[in-house]
């Protein structure tokens, strides 16, 4: 196919802005931290925000200030001095209502801001989401979708609404209070500093190595968390083979492993901490410059009356001491969650084409090569599909069938568009499916998957999702080509219970909403993946027939695990590691008494045939479409690859360009 194509990665990362709009990709060398991208378009807001906060925490301390100053005026040496007295009384008041007014400011400035930054990012999260391949949900993706979405935003919440403000106001405190008492008296101040410093000295010594613990910490906590998972998870296999003390032993080891550490921690760092916490408590400081102040004054180095501005200001040089402890975890934690949100925001994308709806539904796999991207770092890549040509007529059922791992999954996926290939092309009607809008490529190719998921909404508009603005009457008609009818009917509110509320569904029953969900779509191309391995014969039966009408007239790739499924289908394509390794019919295949024949024999050994185990294919049943040739012997008898009657047919791997 075109060459444009063959050289293009899968996916061909376009990265998007990085966080929130600010037109920069993270992990450049150029590019700002996450944390600073993120918050960029709303900084001058979050700078206002802090600015007022630490206004409001500087005019908190106007009241006292004025205490202290009332006090000396009225205790000076020549006799109380009331002149100033109102002035003082009324900054005093004006002081507590700035600081109000600028702390409400504060808060309602950095929650505004907030509320846009939450907004701008999940909408530019939902935006890139929308656009990430399918497949990267497979992987982690969902988790770390919601991780950011959620958690991840609520720390970076705190961190603009909560934490810079007061950080601003645990700054700016101690420094104004600070900068009072050295005017009153500076040798008083220097015994404050002093507890501070000692204090911040006690502190800095109980935390030495707090990072190297931490980690510790987190290893023992994680040992506890697996074996109790193990445990709990583990509990029918382990109490059915008796190890039930081996795995209790476990989990009660790591808990003592865990306990005694933090026993040593704790014990090793308590009386530093305490030390410290003591010196830095507003008793402490409070007592202890009240004393000093008394033997100063008894010595003639200060006015006693300076020891009420001490009582009254020196505990705000130490108090927001315990509050930065906090406030750096805090933004730790937003770092972090940045570092996540940016992570998501520069998934890669789908490039989309523009190209018309294709012309017919005749599906071409051409040398189609894939790999799937390695997690950062690992080593090698290996390829889940080495250059598969195949082609689906339109109106014909394939069956791709071969050992597990044999990639009849990925290629499936390929098709519906889950990834790009590496190499080669997919092509409908002779366009390109990367040249088809994502929105087209939906309306042309539906797929049906093992894992349905069906949303917490009305069985109704879980079905009408596949044709939006679909009647009440299409809906239940393509529940009953579904065989769910009756199903619904019997729910509390029939179509318009809710999944997950009032309508409890089996996996079996979400499997045929969404299979009516496909019918209502009518796409001209459908990907379906072999359904029914875990669920009892009679679901599965429903299912199948199901399916069978769902693919009446349609170009259906299938992908089957259990091979009397779809001994029917028009064609049965068998991979084996990547490869294209035979196609033909289930009879040609027989036959041919290859790697289908040597697949169909052990599956009729493990008896996984059920009903069917004479080996006879239930072929009307099973795909909605006539026998191959009912009138052939071998009809009867498509177990038997040694059928004399068998006709040789052409080997049609040949022309499809198998085993390259
Ligand atoms: N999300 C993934 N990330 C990495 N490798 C994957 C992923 N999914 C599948 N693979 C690998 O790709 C290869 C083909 O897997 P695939 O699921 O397509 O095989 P399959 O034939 O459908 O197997 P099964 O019958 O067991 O479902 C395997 O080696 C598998 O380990």
């Amino acid at each position: 196919m075109t060459s444009r194509h063959d050289t293009a990665p899968a996916a061909a990362p376009e990265r998007e802005t990085p966080a929130a709009g600010t037109g920069a990709a993270a992990g450049t060398p150029d590019a700002p931290a996450p944390l600073g991208a993120l918050l960029a378009p709303v900084r001058t807001r979050v700078a206002a925000a802090t600015a007022l906060q630490g206004l409001a925490g500087a005019l908190g301390l106007v009241p006292l200030i004025c205490v202290a100053e009332i006090a000396g005026a009225l205790l000076a040496p020549g006799g109380p001095d009331t002149g100033p007295l109102w002035t003082l009384v009324v900054a005093a008041v004006a002081g507590a209502v700035a600081a109000l007014a600028a702390g409400a400011a504060s808060t309602v400035v950095g929650h505004l801001a907030d509320n846009d930054l939450q907004l701008s990012v999940r909408r530019s999260l939902a935006r890139r989401v929308a656009r990430v391949p399918l497949g990267w949900f497979a992987g982690r993706g969902s988790g770390r979708v919601k991780k950011a979405l959620h958690d991840d935003i609520s720390d970076v919440h705190s961190l603009v609404a909560h934490t810079l403000p007061d950080l601003a106001a645990v700054v700016a405190v101690p420094v104004v209070a600070l900068v009072y008492l050295a005017a009153v008296d500076w040798r008083l101040t220097l015994v404050a500093v002093a507890l501070v410093i000692g204090g911040a000295a006690l502190f800095a010594r109980a935390m030495a190595g707090s990072t190297a613990k931490m980690a510790r910490y987190v290893a023992a906590m994680g040992a506890v968390n697996s074996a109790a998972v193990e445990f709990v998870d583990g509990i029918q296999v382990v109490k059915h083979f008796g190890h039930h003390r081996r795995a209790h032993q476990r989990f009660t080891a790591a808990a003592d492993d865990f306990a005694d550490f933090f026993v040593s921690w704790t014990r090793s760092t308590t009386p530093v901490a305490v030390g410290s916490f003591l010196l830095l408590s507003a008793p402490t400081v409070t007592v202890t410059t009240v004393g000093a102040g008394a033997l100063f004054a008894f010595l003639g180095w200060s006015e006693p009356v300076s020891i009420v501005a001490f009582a009254l200001l020196a505990p705000a040089l130490c108090a927001p001491m315990s509050a930065i402890g906090q406030s750096v975890q805090q933004i730790q934690a937003a770092r972090a969650a940045a570092e996540r949100v940016a992570g998501v925001l520069a998934a890669p994308v789908l490039p989309e084409g523009g190209a018309p709806a294709p012309e017919s539904a005749r599906v071409v796999f051409s040398g189609v090569r894939f790999a799937y991207p390695r997690p950062e770092g690992a080593p090698g890549e290996e390829e889940a599909l080495r250059g598969v040509d195949l082609v689906l007529e339109p109106g014909t059922v394939t069956a791709l069938v071969g050992p597990s791992g044999a990639g009849k999954s990925t290629l499936a996926a390929l098709l519906a568009r889950f990834h790009d290939v590496t190499a080669g092309s997919i092509t409908i009607g002779g366009t390109d499916v990367r040249d088809l809008a994502t929105a087209e490529l939906y309306r042309t190719v539906g797929f049906v998957f093992q894992d349905t998921r069906l949303l917490r909404e009305t069985v109704a508009a879980n079905i009408a999702m596949g044709r939006p603005g679909a009647t009440r009457e299409e809906v239940a008609a393509a529940a009953r080509a579904a065989r769910i009818a009756d199903r619904i009917e019997r729910l509390p509110r029939g179509y318009d219970s809710v999944v997950g509320e009032d309508a409890e569904l089996s996996g079996g029953e979400a499997q045929r909403v969404a299979i009516a969900r496909a019918l209502l779509a009518d796409t001209p191309v459908l990907v379906l993946d072999e359904a029914t391995a875990a669920v009892d014969p009679e679901a599965e039966e429903s299912i199948q027939d199901a399916l069978s009408e769902l693919a009446r007239g349609r170009t259906v790739l299938v992908v089957a695990h259990r091979l009397r499924t779809v001994a029917g289908a028009d064609r049965i394509a068998v991979l084996d590691a990547g490869r294209l390794a035979e196609i033909g019919t289930h009879a040609d295949l027989l036959a041919r008494g290859g790697r289908y024949a040597a697949l169909w024999r052990a599956q009729q050994g493990e008896g996984t045939d059920g009903p069917e185990g004479s080996g006879r294919p239930d072929q009307a049943a099973r795909t909605g479409h006539p026998p191959t040739d009912p009138g052939r012997p071998d009809a009867d008898r498509p177990d038997d690859p040694d059928n004399p009657d068998e006709p040789d047919t052409p080997d049609e791997s040949d022309r499809q360009g198998a085993d390259r």
